[in-house]
C-alpha cells in the first residue's frame, strides 16, 4: 500500500431533518488506486461522494486533499482541485459534439482579443485535445468527434464522460455507478477504461452495487452502512457473499467485531 492517502475523510456528518445521511463517515483514498465504495440502499454512499465532491456540504467533519483540509463550496471548486466526478445521469448535452462534450463549462478561447474579448472559440484546439484524449484511452472507435452524443450508444457516452473526466481530473476519479445501465459489452469497455485510468496513474472511487464488476476492478473495497464506512476490505481475501452479508448487517467483519 502507498504511503500516504491522497483523499481523506473524517467524521462526516449530513443531516437531512431528522435523517442522519453521514454518521461520522471516515474515507480514504490511495495513489494509484480502483476504491470501490459499496452498500445496502440509503447507506449513504452518494451522500459521503457528493460531500467529497463539493455537491453537498458536510454539517461536521474534515476532508484532506493531499494532507491539506479542503472546503468545496461546488463542484466547481472540487473541480478545480482536480477531483472529477462522473454522475450516473452523467450531466452530457445529447444534441453537442463529443468535443464540445469534452469541454463543457471550461471552452479554449481563440487567442487574442477574439477570444478573450469576443468569447469566440478555439474549435480545432478543442477538437484536437478531445481527440487525443480519446484516443490515449482507446476510445477513437467513436471515429467523429464532431458527432452528437445522443447518436453514440449508452457505452460511448459513458466513455466520452469517463475521458472528460479522465482528462480534467488531474488527482481523483469518481465514478457513480459508471455500468448501471449499459449492456455486457458496453460495461466491459467501460471496465477497461477504468483500468486504463488507473494504469495512467489517477485514482479512482467507483461506487458500484455491481459486485462481480466490484470484485473484478477494485483494490479495496469501502463497506458502507447506516451511514458510515464498517471497514475496508481486500477482494482477494473476500467472496461476493461475504461483502454482501457485511453490507446487510448479516455478518460482521472480524475486525469489527473485534
Ligand atoms: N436531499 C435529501 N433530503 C432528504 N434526505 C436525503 C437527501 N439525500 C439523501 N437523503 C437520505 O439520506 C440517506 C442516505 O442517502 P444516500 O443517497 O446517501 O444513500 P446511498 O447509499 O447512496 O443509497 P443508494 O444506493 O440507494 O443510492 C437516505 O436515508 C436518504 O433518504
Amino acid at each position: 500500500m502507498a504511503l500516504e492517502p491522497i483523499l481523506t475523510a473524517r467524521g462526516l456528518v449530513k443531516r437531512y431533518g431528522r435523517v442522519t445521511a453521514l454518521d461520522n463517515a471516515d474515507f480514504d483514498l490511495y495513489p494509484g488506486e480502483i476504491l470501490a465504495v459499496i452498500g445496502d440502499n440509503g447507506a449513504g454512499k452518494s451522500s459521503m461522494i457528493k460531500a467529497i465532491s463539493g455537491a453537498i456540504t458536510p454539517d461536521e467533519g474534515e476532508i484532506r486533499l493531499e494532507g491539506r483540509p479542503v472546503t468545496f463550496r461546488s463542484p466547481i471548486e472540487a473541480r478545480k482541485a482536480g477531483i472529477e466526478t462522473v454522475y450516473q445521469n452523467l450531466a452530457l448535452s445529447p444534441a453537442l459534439s463529443i468535443a464540445d462534450n469534452m469541454f463543457l463549462g471550461r471552452e479554449i478561447r481563440s487567442p487574442g482579443v477574439m477570444g478573450s474579448v469576443f468569447r469566440k472559440l478555439d474549435r480545432s484546439a478543442m477538437e484536437k485535445f478531445a481527440r487525443d484524449k480519446l484516443s490515449e484511452l482507446g476510445l477513437m472507435t467513436i471515429q467523429n468527434i464532431n458527432q452528437a452524443v445522443e447518436t453514440l450508444s449508452g457505452g460511448q457516452r459513458q466513455g466520452v464522460a469517463v475521458a472528460r473526466a479522465a482528462a480534467f481530473g488531474s488527482k481523483v476519479i469518481i465514478l457513480d455507478e459508471p455500468t448501471a445501465a449499459l449492456g455486457v459489452k458496453e460495461s466491459r469497455r467501460v471496465l477497461e477504461l477504468i483500468l486504463d485510468v488507473r494504469r495512467r496513474g489517477i485514482p479512482i472511487v467507483l461506487i458500484s452495487h455491481n459486485m462481480p464488476h466490484v470484485f473484478e476492478v477494485a483494490d479495496r473495497i469501502h463497506i458502507h452502512r447506516l451511514g458510515r464506512r464498517l471497514t475496508v476490505i481486500n477482494p482477494k481475501d473476500y467472496t461476493m457473499s461475504d461483502a454482501v452479508a457485511f453490507m446487510t448487517g448479516a455478518k460482521v467483519p472480524e475486525a469489527v467485531a473485534a
